[in-house]
């Protein structure tokens, strides 16, 4: 079953409490929340105060994507904070070894462990590394913004990723997030993505509505 994950980057916070109303009368079961430092991609977000308040506000589980320079530092921070689910970026990390030990530092918190990359990062990167962590997220945008286009690039890198865990015999969860909507989402469920992040399709529409296009 595919599970979709709204990215609060696109959450009207004039709005919050009826949005969030809303995601929690959706088939939504996790919650998208990207931290940008404005190092790593140009552009800030939230800290971990901020995530903790979405704690109270849903029992949805919560899905952090670290686009950050310093993982290391801050994704335990995270876990403290109320995360189910800590996604960090290959390309933040000085090598694989680096890569397995914070995995394993989150396993150890209570959390799942997540990697991600960017669109021009090739996913034989992660051949050796996969198998260390519950998820992999493929980025089909440059990461930093809500709204762009979905690049077709990820659907070949789910395609392989899918045929690995499928070979190993492995519950591996395969997200993909940026530019999603009911066309694109079709596409990456159909590539092997069992979860799809979706900002600026869900909160610009009905929630609950596109929530069910997307499932
Ligand atoms: O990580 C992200 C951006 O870096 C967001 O999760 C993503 O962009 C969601 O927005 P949209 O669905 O509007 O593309
Ligand atoms: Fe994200």
């Amino acid at each position: 079953m595919t599970i979709i994950s709204p990215s609060i980057l696109s959450l009207d916070f004039s709005q919050l409490n009826s949005q969030m109303d809303a995601v929690n009368a959706s088939r939504a079961q996790w919650l998208h929340y990207d931290v940008m430092d404005g190092h790593f991609v140009p552009n800030l977000t939230f800290g971990p105060d901020i995530l903790k308040a979405f704690r109270k506000l849903t029992d949805r589980q919560l899905d952090v994507h670290l686009m950050i320079s310093d993982p290391r530092k801050y994704a335990p921070v995270f876990a403290q904070a109320g995360a189910q689910w800590i996604t960090f970026h290959y390309e933040a990390m000085n090598d694989a070894q680096d890569c397995r030990a914070l995995a394993k530092e989150l396993r150890a918190l209570g959390v799942k462990p997540g990697i991600s990359i960017k669109p021009q990062t090739p996913v034989s990167v992660l051949e050796a590394l996969w198998q260390d962590f519950d998820l992999v997220l493929v980025m089909s945008v440059e990461p930093g913004f809500g709204g762009q286009q979905f690049d077709p690039s990820a659907l070949d890198k789910i395609t392989v990723l899918r045929q690995w865990a499928q070979a190993a015999g492995a519950d591996l969860r395969i997200e993909v997030d940026g530019g999603i909507n009911a066309e694109t989402g079709k596409l990456c469920r159909e590539a092997g993505a069992d979860v799809l992040v979706a900002g600026s399709y869900i909160f610009k529409n009905n929630i609950v509505e596109a929530v069910d296009s997307l499932c």
